[in-house]
């Protein structure tokens, strides 16, 4: 399967801040929620992917090609989406259409107009006065227009209200219909993910924990209930992370079929959510730097 994005051993450091070592695999014709807490990396990744930042070392490849001999095709074939206003605020959406056109070999008039009237865009009205929502799919329009092949977001869903956001992922998921566009976007609301991603790529801490098929992490994780009886030094290094209370305990476990032949009918074994893989993955790796220091 082709990969549409490729980071290998992606580092950058900034004061206080690094991303280490990134190899992250994005595959075509598919969507990718790129999730992590706040403050991991998550848009200094995207920054790196559109080549706003430069890595200090590693290799950046988008439809395997290098930033530093096809940046121009590259971003032909690329369309970002943000819901900030880096528009020029005090022009309209028809205005902003007429100045980015010429930049865009492939820009189609008349999927504009279609997408103009779908997502119901005021053309006349000021960027600078348009709502979240309507800046997200003026933003999205465009990329649409230019027929872009990589749809980057960053946050897209933060700020929008449920009918909005229900709204937006259902508009992504009917663009997924040809197989040929890929999707990439970060978010914090990891139950938008559960209705469209096919993959999830997890940071932490400026690293990458995994880029996994979303089916593969219910298959592979799982939430363990049991009594703290069952634990000792051994069986907790099963676990990524652990917490005890006085009625057992509850972890998160990587390797369901392992948990399973070590403690049998002992535990209960619940499907864990995104949220749950972050937050304990967030846990156990604070232990382990304590545990060492
Ligand atoms: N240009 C910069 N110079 C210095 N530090 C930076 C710069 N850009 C980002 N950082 C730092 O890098 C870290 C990661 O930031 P980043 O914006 O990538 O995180 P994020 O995962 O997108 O977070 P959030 O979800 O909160 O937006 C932060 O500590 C941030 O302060």
């Amino acid at each position: 399967m082709e990969n549409v994005i490729e980071l290998k051993d992606v580092n950058k450091v900034f004061k206080g801040f690094q991303l280490k070592d990134l190899n992250i695999s994005v595959k075509k014709g598919f969507i990718t929620g790129f999730i992590g807490g706040n403050g991991v990396g998550k848009s200094t990744t995207i920054k790196l992917i559109l080549n706003l930042l430069q890595p200090d070392s590693g290799s950046i490849s988008i439809f395997g090609l290098d930033y530093k001999k096809h940046e121009k095709e590259i971003k032909q074939r690329i369309g970002f989406v943000f819901d900030e206003n880096i528009f020029y605020e005090n022009i309209t959406l028809n205005e902003m259409k007429k100045l980015v056109k010429p930049a865009y070999k492939k820009w189609d008039d008349e999927l504009f107009n279609h997408y103009v009237e779908k997502f119901e865009l005021p053309l006349n009205k000021k960027i600078k006065h348009l709502s979240k929502g309507m800046m997200m799919k003026a933003s999205l329009t465009i990329a649409l227009s230019h027929h872009a092949e990589l749809i980057i977001m960053d946050e897209p869903t933060s700020g929008l209200d449920p009918i909005y956001r229900r709204e937006l992922l259902d508009i992504l998921h009917d663009l997924m219909q040809n197989g040929e566009r890929t999707i990439f976007f970060s978010t914090h609301i990891t139950t938008d993910l559960d209705r469209i991603a096919d993959y999830i790529a997890f940071i932490h801490n400026g690293e990458h924990i995994f880029t996994k098929e979303y089916y593969k992490i219910e298959e592979e994780y799982a939430i363990v209930k049991g009594g703290t009886n069952l634990l000792d030094r051994d069986t907790e290094r099963e676990f990524i992370a652990i917490r005890k209370s006085n009625h057992g305990f509850e972890a998160l476990t990587a390797n369901k079929k392992r948990i399973e032949d070590i403690f049998g009918e002992a535990i209960i074994m619940e499907k864990p959510t995104l949220e749950d893989i972050m937050l304990y993955t967030k846990k156990g790796r604070e232990e382990n730097v304590e545990s060492r220091s």
